[in-house]
């Protein structure tokens, strides 16, 4: 970051982590932070996910905005489990904490401030500095507090915690705690928005897919039982589940592009080359929508990821990127995503509002949805 906006705002909030390096300083990186995604605490996804429940509890038939109750949820998830702190954004939306993540949020996906540089403007970087500056104190106080729980003996399992524990491995060169908090940055970047359109999507294809909802009910109750939330066994067991998890990220990727890669030799491509040094970014949705790499692309299937593993080895699925760089939250927004579906299938029969604006086909901008999904849960019997 501070290589390509230095003294910049992003550069003070990001500054370098295993998502903005390369090389040996990102092997460094990713080897501390992959042990920590690993072995997930199922029991703080838990937490929320009911929380979110408890919500839902109080409002029946009334049509709700689902992206920004997505929002609201997948952002105290990624605080709880990511560094054990809890945003409370579900209960109260409007606190300093949420309003702190917010403001730099918009600092830092403000396409005009990065287009122009507009902190160029030294007024304008010395507010956004002032932004960044709350939400980092944040992370340095939780990092310290942490320090103090471990030394304690006090553990609670989130990926920060696993963080220090793998920084003790005498193979692993350590990261810093600034290092650490750039990482608790860019997994709130990397992991919020993309977990929460996700979510969006998914509950909006089972509202206008009702065969597909009632099929993945019936799996949800023949494998959990009475049990609210699936184990650790009882999420591998969830295959129809998973399916349409895979063809709701292929018909609507929340990366819709992959992050640059620079080319470190030529590359033939067909009748061309393209030369070293040259930046590529490849265009996920559109592999993901082509007639050639898929039958009836524009058609809602699950089945057709039947077969494990179906599309990955000609990388015609991409939602989680490939290769050494992909996704490290993988696992973490898999399991994010079943929970919420295990609980909702259970409870409630999932419908679009009447007259939704998205009643012919989902809106998207820039393939993003661009408006509210009012979706309506009605309590089964
Ligand atoms: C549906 C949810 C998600 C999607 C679609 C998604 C997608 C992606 C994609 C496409 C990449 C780039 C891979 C590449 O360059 O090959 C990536 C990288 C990354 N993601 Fe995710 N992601 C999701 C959730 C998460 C979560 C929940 C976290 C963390 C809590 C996370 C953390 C990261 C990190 C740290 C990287 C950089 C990895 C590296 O460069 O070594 N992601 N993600």
């Amino acid at each position: 970051m501070e290589e390509f906006l230095p003294n910049s705002s992003f550069a003070e909030y990001l500054g370098t982590n295993v998502a903005f390096s390369s090389g040996d300083v990102w092997k460094r990186h990713r080897r501390v932070c992959n042990p920590a995604f690993k072995t997930l605490p199922l029991h703080l996804f838990s937490e929320t996910a009911l929380k979110m429940m408890d919500i839902l509890e109080t409002i029946d038939k009334t049509p709700i905005e689902i992206k920004s109750l997505m929002q609201r949820f997948t952002l105290d998830v990624l605080g709880k489990v990511a560094f054990g702190f809890d945003f409370n954004n579900l209960d109260n939306p409007d606190n300093v904490y949420v309003k702190a993540y917010n403001d730099v949020q918009k600092i830092i996906m403000d396409p005009i401030s990065i287009l122009f540089r507009t902190e160029r403007i030294p007024v304008i970087r010395q507010q956004n500095l002032k932004k960044v500056d709350k939400l980092s104190n944040l992370f340095k106080e939780i990092i310290k507090e942490k320090h103090k729980a471990l030394a304690a003996g006090k553990s609670r399992g989130d990926l920060l915690e696993l963080m220090l524990n793998a920084n003790e491995n005498q193979d692993n060169q350590m990261l810093s705690d600034t290092e650490l908090r750039h990482n608790m940055a860019v997994f709130m970047l990397a992991g919020h928005d993309t977990t929460s359109n996700a979510l969006s999507t998914l509950l909006y294809v089972l509202s206008t897919h009702k065969d597909v909802q009632e099929n993945a009910r019936e799996e949800v109750l023949r494998v959990l039982g009475d049990n609210l939330i699936p184990s650790t066994e009882q999420h591998k067991s969830l295959k129809y589940l998973n399916m349409v998890i895979y063809e709701n990220l292929r018909m609507y990727p929340p990366a819709s592009t992959l992050i640059f890669r620079e080319l470190t030799e030529d590359l033939k491509f067909k009748d061309f080359v393209i030369p070293a040094g040259s930046l590529l970014e490849l265009f996920i949705y559109g592999i993901h929508h082509s007639s050639k790499l898929w039958d009836k692309p524009e058609e809602f299937l699950p089945e057709r990821f039947e077969k494990e593993n179906a599309n990955s080895e000609n990388y015609s699925w991409l939602a989680f990127g490939g290769g050494s760089r992909m996704c490290l939250g993988n696992n973490f927004s898999l399991i994010e995503q079943r929970m919420v579906l295990c609980l909702l299938l259970r409870k409630y029969e999932i419908s679009l509002a009447p007259n939704s604006i998205h009643k012919d086909g989902l809106k998207l901008k820039f393939q993003a949805v661009s408006h509210p999904i009012e979706l309506i849960f009605k309590r089964r019997d």
